[in-house]
């Protein structure tokens, strides 16, 4: 479970403090899977790097699992972090150099003997489709399926919390439907909690409960943010 209660986050921009989210409540259960929308630059990766513990709130708590991130020292926030989170990105970041498998078995812990490690990935890689592209490197494979490999480097440490900003946001419409499905599918499988912002209201139909950002984000003006709703939902 987490909970977000009196959050204040601002950023200093050329010495003057810019406010960028105020929270004054919010939960999400164990296994939830809520998509967030709204407008760019209304916070939603901010609040995302804020459960993730990349960034720390100006005020107010965060708490995840009954644990309190601003309480935390940086190293243990790092291995929370690494222990508790997968983090998927629009853009993969996957490491060019390495194949499928190996962007994979990096993120597994060393202690795990190399049969097992490589068990593991193959059966990810089965569970994505993609066990016949293992050697291929990330050049090599198409966008959806890069996607599913940083989905697999997110998800094989079972985390109880998987943050997802725009996955899909640079792959075509069929695509980011089945990418966003089998997202949504394993975080069933494993009970992992998901919290995703996209653009795509159609996307994000496919989520247990969509949370416009205005409901989080004290700032965010309801007017305005219904219009760009509109605007999304006429495109
Ligand atoms: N490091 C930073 N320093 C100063 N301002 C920042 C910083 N990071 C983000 N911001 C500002 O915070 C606001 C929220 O940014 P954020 O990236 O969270 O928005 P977003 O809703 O995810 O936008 P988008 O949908 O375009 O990705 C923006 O106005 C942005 O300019």
């Amino acid at each position: 479970m987490i909970i977000m209660d009196r959050v204040i986050k601002t950023f200093l921009l050329n010495g003057k403090s810019l406010p960028i989210l105020d929270v004054p409540h919010w939960e999400i259960e164990q296994g939830q899977r809520v998509a967030i929308i709204g407008p760019s630059g209304s916070g939603k990766s901010t609040l995302l790097h804020l459960l993730s513990g990349i960034l720390k709130p100006d005020s107010g708590s965060i708490s995840v699992d009954h644990k309190l991130l601003h309480e935390l020292s940086e190293a243990a926030r790092d291995q929370y972090r690494a222990e508790k989170i997968g983090y998927i990105f629009q853009d993969f970041h996957l490491i060019p150099s390495l194949s499928a498998e190996q962007n994979i078995e990096l993120v597994l812990p060393t202690h795990i003997p190399k049969a097992d490690r490589k068990r593991r990935v193959h059966e990810w890689l089965e569970k994505v489709a993609m066990l016949d592209r293992k050697d291929h490197r990330p050049a090599q494979l198409s966008r959806g399926q890069q996607q599913r490999i940083a989905i697999v480097r997110a998800l094989i440490n079972k985390p109880s919390l998987i943050l997802a900003d725009e996955p899909t946001g640079s792959l075509d419409f069929e695509t980011a439907s089945q990418i966003m499905s089998l997202l949504i599918d394993l975080c069933d499988a494993e009970g992992s909690t998901l919290v995703a912002v996209t653009h795509d209201l159609h996307l994000s139909e496919l989520f247990q409960k969509t949370i416009h950002i205005n409901e989080i984000n004290s700032l965010v003006k309801r007017d305005i943010s219904k219009n760009i709703t509109n605007e999304i939902k006429a495109g």
